[in-house]
């Protein structure tokens, strides 16, 4: 099954390539362990609109820190929309707010993943980098980077 995908607004904080890449590495996540497929597209309409923006609509976001992303749960129209807090730095490293890690969660979200209490869960609801060094957390492991 394909979904698509289209990011509509860009961060200033990484290159578009890199939000592209982190974004594709996101979904290759999901797609090495479920049979989904999912493709970037770069005009008209997609499955998962997905956009930087640093204030909310359905949710409004709240400067940086506290809130950084959310994900619209899937459905036609505004389904599965992914949102990402523009107030934080996104960075592909541990500095600032780790784009992959969040991304994986709120995609998780997108597909249909609620929260978990397992707080090596990558749909756990709390902001951890110790997610990405892949220790408990076997969805990342081999993912993420070593300091
Ligand atoms: N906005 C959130 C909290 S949040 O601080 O924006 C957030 C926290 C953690 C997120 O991903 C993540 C989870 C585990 C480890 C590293 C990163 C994504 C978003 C959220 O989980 N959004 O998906 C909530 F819980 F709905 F308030
Ligand atoms: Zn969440």
């Amino acid at each position: 099954m394909m979904f698509w995908n289209r990011i509509t607004q860009y961060t200033p904080d990484l290159t578009q390539s890199h939000v592209d890449s982190t974004i594709a590495q996101a979904f290759q996540l999901y797609s090495d362990v479920i049979p989904l497929n999912f493709k970037q597209v770069y005009s008209g309409n997609a499955d998962i609109m997905i956009l930087f923006k640093d204030h909310g609509d359905f949710y409004p976001f709240d400067g940086a820190g506290g809130v950084l992303a959310h994900a619209n749960s899937p459905g036609w129209g505004q389904g599965g929309d992914t949102h990402f807090d523009d107030d934080e730095t996104w960075t592909l490293s541990s500095r600032g707010v780790n784009l992959l890690l969040v991304a994986a969660h709120e995609f998780g979200h997108a597909l249909g993943l609620d929260h978990s209490r397992d707080r090596r869960a990558l749909m756990y609801p709390t902001y951890r980098l110790s997610t990405l060094m892949g220790t408990g957390c076997p969805m990342m492991t081999g993912v993420g980077f070593k300091p």
